[in-house]
């Protein structure tokens, strides 16, 4: 199979896409970047959101993207089974189009947080996630001011049922998200969203302390890992 190809949306005021495109290349896809007002995917095998301050967080972070055209297919795709990866804004973007159920608000502090976050593992059934060990503790950046994850109970009570939290916050809970919840995905696991950032934790040099000393981790790289082994297994079957 030749290299799957991710499509990687620039909105105006996205931050974070040339390192999401980066990603991509390292774990050995080819990025395809969409613009925010394209009518079409381009034919992607699967797209990631990435972070920033889309629209400039105008009304509400993610409120204003949720109506760009590129969305239109996003939101086609992801119901027809493509991998979508959200990170921190795209995956407030993700919430605005009900792709995920609940809302990102104000960190419960008040104040934008920069920080290297240890994660919980709690599902490697998604698309972005089968690299990973069930359980596994992850270390990549975190750096938002919207990242308070909420939803009623009820909602709440059933993303934990159907074991549809992917990442919690371990050791510290950063910006007061409900059930220390970094990180969901939808019924059918194909959809991901979470608040840190693994596109800034794939190469030694840049992203956070590791095993190996610091600034040596890579966790990152295993959701770009992960969904190009679910696009092999996938055009295999
Ligand atoms: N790093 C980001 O993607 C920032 C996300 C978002 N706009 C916030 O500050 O909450």
């Amino acid at each position: 199979m030749e290299s799957a190809r991710i499509g990687v949306v620039t909105f105006p005021g996205t931050l974070d896409d040339r390192d999401a495109a980066r990603a991509v290349r390292l774990a050995g896809g080819t990025a395809v970047p969409l613009w925010h007002a394209d009518a079409d995917l381009h034919q992607v095998d699967a797209v990631v959101l990435p972070g920033g301050f889309s629209y400039g967080d105008y009304l509400r972070a993610g409120a204003i993207s949720r109506f760009a055209p590129v969305m239109g297919g996003v939101v086609d795709a992801a119901r027809g089974g493509m991998p979508v990866l959200g990170i921190c804004n795209g995956f407030q973007i993700l919430a605005e189009t009900h792709l995920l159920p609940g809302a990102m608000i104000k960190n419960d502090h008040r104040a934008f947080l920069c920080r290297e976050q240890v994660l919980a593992v709690q599902n490697v059934d998604t698309a972005w996630t089968r690299d990973f060990a069930q359980g596994e503790r992850i270390t990549i950046p975190l750096k938002n001011q919207d990242g308070q994850f909420v939803a009623d109970e009820h909602t709440l009570d059933e993303l934990e049922a159907e074991g549809r939290v992917v990442f919690r916050y371990e050791g510290w809970n950063p910006n007061g998200s409900r059930r220390d919840i970094a990180g969901i995905c939808n019924a059918d696991g194909n959809v991901v969203g979470l608040m840190p950032h693994p596109e800034h934790a794939v190469e030694k040099g840049f992203g956070p302390d590791g095993p190996q000393g610091p600034r040596t981790g890579t966790d990152g790289l295993r959701f770009f890992t992960s969904v190009l082994s679910t696009l092999v297994r996938r055009s295999a079957a």
